[in-house]
């Protein structure tokens, strides 16, 4: 993205909840992109805050929402800017109920990289100035085809007592908070991610990052997806119950989601949130050892019980995370073994979540390698704390 692009942004710590005239106000869920974990000692304690997904962006605070039904704009242009290539592995096609989404045009393995994409515009989470004002100047910037693309996004909670053709400020701030995703401290609008649709914990299947060195979007596969599945993503953070997620989709997306979680009958369901519920108390459990609550065995104890929850779920997402915090508290109390065993496994999975090619698998590799050399070794007492298996 040119740099002239590039709003100048005021504040932002991701996953934060912001205060004031804010863009960055649905902050409930897990919003930053996955950071590097290797030197940075907040991540124990901001892993049961934050996921690695990158959370899509509404923001509502202007005006009542309106109309839920997913609408394209009567602004909407030819789609030239966005027709991609044969190769590509997915198509957009429309959904009955849900407007535009993107099916598999083949098989995808786990771990493929589906979609590079840089931001149309970014802008801050937080500003001083009219949203209206500032996404027209943004657009203002762009050049036609860009501008298209832009419109020809779909949107919901359109004020019903205004007429679109003639409120196209209206209009932009409407596919904005209907498409806007976080990118790095800012938001921004990538036009062919935004086709993306949710799904709840096991049914999402690809997961997107920011990778601020470059200023792009990646999306990669989190599962195997099969040639005319469905590809999907979390709009929000999927580790809470089904009443609380559908509460949250619906209130800032307009829709009642039926993924195959939230459609799962009673028992299941209730199976399903309890599992859900035991994850992200097993999330801050693992962090209460940033603050010397538990000890490091019992810290590894309680990454072992999340994967074990999660595969019981079939929650697959912020795994190279989990394991990267294995290998954090392993390496702070010196256990040679257990930090290359949870760095390898870290490797792995930060490969499908975010790329071989990514910072954070790069830095996996080098603790596997060299354990001894984590930002963390030796900060606390020795102890074996143990690898994903207890011996
Ligand atoms: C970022 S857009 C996704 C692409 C959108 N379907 C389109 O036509 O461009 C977000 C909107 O898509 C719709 N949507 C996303 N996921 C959905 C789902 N699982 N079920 C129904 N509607 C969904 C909602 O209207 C939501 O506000």
């Amino acid at each position: 993205m040119p740099d002239a692009r590039r709003r100048k942004t005021r504040t932002g710590t991701p996953g934060s909840r912001n205060q004031g005239n804010t863009l960055g106000k649905n902050t409930d869920g897990p919003s930053t992109g996955p950071k590097a974990t290797f030197g940075k000692p907040t991540l124990l304690i901001s892993a049961a805050l934050t996921g690695i997904i990158i959370f899509l962006y509404a923001w509502s605070g202007h005006f009542k929402p309106g109309d839920s039904t997913i609408q394209e704009s009567p602004l909407k242009k030819h789609e030239a800017y966005l027709t991609h290539d044969a190769t590509s592995p997915f198509f957009v096609t429309d959904l009955p109920g849900r407007g535009k989404g993107l099916l598999a045009s083949r098989d995808i393995k786990q771990g493929e990289r589906v979609l590079r994409e840089k931001p149309l515009f970014v802008v801050p989470r937080q500003i001083s100035s009219s949203p209206t004002a500032l996404i027209a100047e943004s657009l203002g910037e762009l050049n036609q085809d860009e501008q298209d693309a832009f419109f020809n996004l779909s949107y919901v909670h359109f004020p019903q007592h205004l007429d679109p053709t003639k409120h196209r400020d209206q209009v932009a701030l409407a596919i904005f908070q209907t498409n806007a995703v976080a990118a790095g401290d800012g938001v921004g609008i990538f036009p062919r991610m935004a086709r993306i649709n949710h799904g709840c914990s096991s049914a999402f299947n690809v997961v997107y990052t920011w990778r601020e060195k470059e200023e792009a979007l990646y999306v990669h596969a989190l599962k195997p997806i099969s040639k005319g599945e469905e590809l999907l993503t979390s709009y929000t953070n999927s580790k809470r119950s089904r009443h609380h997620r559908r509460a949250f989709l619906a209130e800032h997306y307009g829709f009642e989601c039926e993924c195959s979680v939230c459609s799962l009958p009673k028992e299941e369901s209730e199976a399903s949130d309890e599992r859900l519920e035991a994850i992200s108390e097993a999330y801050e459990r693992l962090a209460s050892w940033g603050q010397g609550r538990i000890n490091g065995a019992d810290a590894i104890a309680h990454v072992r019980k999340i994967w074990q929850l999660e595969d019981e779920e079939g929650y697959w997402s912020e795994r190279g995370r989990l394991a990267a915090d294995g290998a954090w508290v392993a390496a702070a109390h010196s256990d040679v073994a257990a930090t290359r065993e949870w760095a390898q496994i870290a490797v792995e999975w930060y490969s499908y979540e975010v790329g071989a090619d990514s910072e954070q698998v790069e830095e996996m590799r080098q603790v596997a390698l060299q354990p001894e050399g984590h930002s963390a070794w030796g900060t606390h007492r020795r102890l074996d704390v143990g690898g994903m298996y207890p011996v």
